[in-house]
């Protein structure tokens, strides 16, 4: 099964330290685990770290992986669009990354299943650069996921989704990780999200790892004070679910 682990990890950007000691013990494959934290706390520098995109101090150590960090994907937060291609031509492109150019059959098979699992294969011969911020963001979802991760990082990837989508994707995305026993990581800002569908959270403060465990026992009244500057409740809903309400700013 895969396993990541971190070892006081930490990334700058030039002189700019922006990230430092964030451990985990490891995290296992059918996990989904949020980041959560301020803006600039450092969650998407996380990421670019774990993908390997930017190198810093520390070590991010993977175990049980088929192809090492090539398994890992980053869905970025912003997916700037080439607007030169279309929805399917992109989605391709992402699935040939690093591999030959020749396409076969049942790779073209595999792309019209994502598009089709996300309620967007009608999409399919659209340019990206006639798509709305939301169709955007599912076919960055569609690129992610043709790759097969192991380990996918996703930088809230519901953040421009109506409240329909928000919740089919993450539900989507928590089954999946569950039935190929992917690694799930996602940054989000929506609390409530991260109670209903990661059974692990990290928060990320100021560069640093302010809290990690049991999504319960890591949102709380007393977090979201201190990290938050919230005042807010995290109240059992009527079908006994836990949520976060907020009363107003500190
Ligand atoms: N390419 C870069 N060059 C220089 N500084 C950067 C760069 N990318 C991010 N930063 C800085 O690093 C810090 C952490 O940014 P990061 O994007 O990791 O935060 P975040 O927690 O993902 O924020 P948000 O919730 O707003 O998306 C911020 O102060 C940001 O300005």
């Amino acid at each position: 099964m895969v396993a990541l682990a971190l070892d006081n990890v930490g990334a700058a950007y030039g002189k700019a330290k922006v990230l430092s000691d964030v451990t985990l013990s490891d995290l296992k494959g059918g996990s989904v685990t949020a980041i959560i934290g301020p803006n600039a706390a450092g969650k998407s520098t996380l990421f670019k770290r774990i993908a390997g995109l930017i190198k810093g101090p520390g070590l991010v150590e993977l175990s049980g992986t088929e192809r090492g960090s090539r398994s890992i994907c980053y869905m970025p937060q912003d997916t700037g669009a080439n607007a030169v291609l279309t929805v399917y031509e992109s989605v391709l492109l992402s699935a040939k990354q690093g591999s030959g150019w020749r396409v076969a059959d049942d790779e073209l098979a595999e792309i019209d299943a994502i598009l089709k699992a996300l309620h967007i294969q009608d999409l399919g011969f659209r340019g990206l650069g006639e798509l709305s911020g939301g169709q955007r963001q599912l076919v960055s979802l569609a690129q992610a996921l043709i790759r097969r991760p192991e380990i996918l990082l996703m930088d809230e990837p519901t953040s421009a989704l109506d409240l329909h989508r928000q919740i089919e994707v993450l539900s989507f995305i928590t089954d999946l990780a569950k039935r190929d026993g992917m690694i799930v990581l996602i940054a989000l800002h929506d609390l409530n999200h991260a109670l209903r569908y990661c059974e692990n959270t990290i928060v990320i403060a100021q560069g640093k790892m302010a809290a990690s465990g049991a999504t319960p026992e890591v949102i709380t009244t007393g977090m979201l004070r201190d990290i938050y500057k919230i005042d807010a409740r995290v109240e059992t809903c009527s079908r006994g679910s836990p949520m976060v309400i907020v009363d107003g700013a500190i």
